[in-house]
């Protein structure tokens, strides 16, 4: 079981385990840390699995977008904060592909941006919660990424 991170660096490391895979009739699942790389795993036909079905992973592996002297990273740049987190912590070991372009004396020398995760399930329980509050019953349909808020009652 193997977790497979997002970004550029890692389409490398996956164009080598499909390769891995096939010379050595691997059996290998594959755990995704976003949306990319599902489709990565998909598209190199590699087995798909879920943290639900495989909550124990033998090894993580993953980029960066910067790599202190200590080793520390500073990763999500790619926008997969929390799903990548999740997954590595169910890892055994976690494995960091980094070329030199990431190398930094300190942490943030290259790397500035900020990223905020949102989980739609957690916004939307806020919502919930709020509005309930405020405004009294309402409806709540969602579909894959779309949710919908309908008002029943409005104070
Ligand atoms: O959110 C994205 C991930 O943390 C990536 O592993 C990170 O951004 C590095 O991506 P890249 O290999 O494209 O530099």
């Amino acid at each position: 079981m193997i977790g497979i991170g997002s970004g550029s660096t890692i389409v490398y490391a996956v164009e080598r385990l499909t390769e891995k895979v096939a010379n050595e009739q691997l059996k290998v699942v594959c755990i995704p840390t976003s949306f990319q790389a599902k489709q990565l795993i998909v598209q190199h036909k590699l087995t798909l699995g879920d943290l639900d079905a495989y909550p124990e992973l033998d090894l993580c592996i993953d980029g960066a977008d910067e790599v202190d002297l200590k080793l520390c990273l500073i990763k999500g740049g790619g926008g997969c904060l929390l799903q990548e987190k999740i997954v590595a912590s169910c890892a055994q070991d976690l494995v960091i592909i980094a070329d030199y372009t990431k190398d930094s004396k300190r942490l943030g020398d290259q790397y500035k941006k900020g990223l905020v995760d949102m989980f739609c399930f957690i916004f939307i329980a806020s919502i919930i919660t709020y509005v309930t509050l405020v405004r009294g019953d309402f409806e709540l349909s969602h579909g894959e990424n779309i949710y919908s808020i309908v008002f029943m009652q409005f104070c």
